[in-house]
């Protein structure tokens, strides 16, 4: 069967040739039927910011190590006008998430995990997961947002987090078994196996998200963090076409276009979306961008930036955010310019009626690992 390959992009769109390469070449794999490049596509081991959908087979070398890694947005409770920039920076300078009590008994699907690993449920992670605090700056659907329960005027927190090392030691576990990048025939032994474990670390990813939610909230001193909006965007899911057929999505860094509205996020120095996809998306393996994408690889960040613009410059961004970060490596990594044009990765895709705006945020304290 021919595999359907698209690439979401325009002319003025930032997307290495290299992505492209890498995204075709996944494209040849066995049992692929349709593969598609999302406006944040990058080089990773495979690309991310791509959907693959395979008929018969599930590869979970696309999907990575960080199976079940997403976006929760929460709300918390806390009016903009209360909320001092400055005291909750200082208050999460004194946060260390690696040190508090494991608590994975609200999670019924995990007891059976080892303990190596529930001691990691509530940590963040390196890298680019974060928590952010944020207030709506602009709102372009206020019906939606309503239905949301999300009121300008208040603070919100945005949390990018995965399975962590659970998700590794499973990916290692079937790539060892299963001989790296074969992938996995349904119906043969391996394959239940692969999807139970999936299903087990997308829930370790939601619970990490949900914890981490409730930790860095109760440290400023707020006892809410209500859950408003949760999107998987490294993870495999089925669906049956017109046909009866059973189909595989595989998405890395890509969002559903399934799951109702959806947070697309910027960077720590820019803004990040809350999006509607549009209905059917099948063309696009019902997937959206689920953030800006990376520009820059990590290892030539700080080159870049060193002599080039000043530490507070790297620090901040276009909105003037605030970075708690003991990692000073990281900042250079994760700085605002690393990472593409948000503003692009939407106009890509509201071009092509893959979305409509609901509201967008400003940052306005990130905690990063
Ligand atoms: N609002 C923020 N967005 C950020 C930050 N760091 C990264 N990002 C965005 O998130 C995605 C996540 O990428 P993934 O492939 O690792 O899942 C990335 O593409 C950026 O657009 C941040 O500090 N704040
Ligand atoms: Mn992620």
């Amino acid at each position: 069967m021919e595999t359907t390959i698209k690439i979401v992009k325009r002319e003025k769109s930032w997307i290495e040739s290299s992505a492209i390469e890498q995204l075709e070449s996944v494209a040849k794999l066995g049992g692929m039927v349709r593969a598609v490049g999302l406006p944040d596509i990058h080089v990773g081991k495979t690309p991310v910011g791509a959907a693959f959908v395979t008929k018969g087979i599930v590869y979970p070398h696309i999907i990575g190590n960080d199976v079940g890694c997403g976006m929760s947005l929460f709300s918390t409770g806390i009016a903009r006008k209360k909320f001092k920039v400055s005291k909750v920076v200082k208050k999460l300078e004194k946060l260390q998430l690696d040190a508090m009590e494991p608590c994975c008994e609200i999670i019924p699907e995990l007891e059976d995990i080892d303990e190596q690993f529930k001691r990691k449920l509530g940590t963040i992670g390196s890298g680019n997961h974060f928590a952010e605090f944020q207030e709506i700056c602009e709102v372009h659907d206020n019906d939606e947002l309503s239905k949301l329960g999300i009121k300008r005027g208040e603070v919100y927190l945005l949390v990018h987090s995965g399975s962590r090392s659970y998700g590794e030691h499973i990916l290692r576990k079937h790539i060892e078994k299963n001989m790296g990048g074969k992938g996995l025939l349904q119906g043969i032994e391996g394959f239940n196996e692969y999807m139970d474990d999936h299903k087990r670390a997308v829930f370790f990813a939601m619970g990490n998200r949900m914890i981490v939610a409730s930790s860095v909230c109760n440290h400023i001193g707020t006892s809410e963090s209500r859950l408003i909006l949760n999107s998987v965007h490294n993870g495999v899911s089925s669906y049956r076409d017109e046909f009866g057929e059973e189909l595989f999505i595989h998405r890395k860094g890509a969002a559903p276009s399934d799951v109702g509205c959806i947070v697309v996020a910027g960077s720590r120095g820019s803004k990040s979306y809350i999006v509607k996809p549009s209905e059917n998306l099948s063309d696009y393996a019902f997937s959206i961008s689920h953030g800006a994408g990376r520009k820059w690889s990590r290892f030539s960040c700080k080159e870049r930036l060193e002599n080039v613009i000043s530490k507070r410059a790297v620090r901040g961004g276009d909105v003037g955010s605030n970075i708690v970060c003991s990692d000073k490596k990281l900042i250079y990594e994760e700085a605002p310019q690393a990472y593409k044009d948000i503003e692009r990765v939407i106009e890509d895709m509201l071009h092509e009626n893959m979305i409509t705006l609901v509201a967008s945020l400003n940052p306005l304290v990130t905690y990063k690992g």
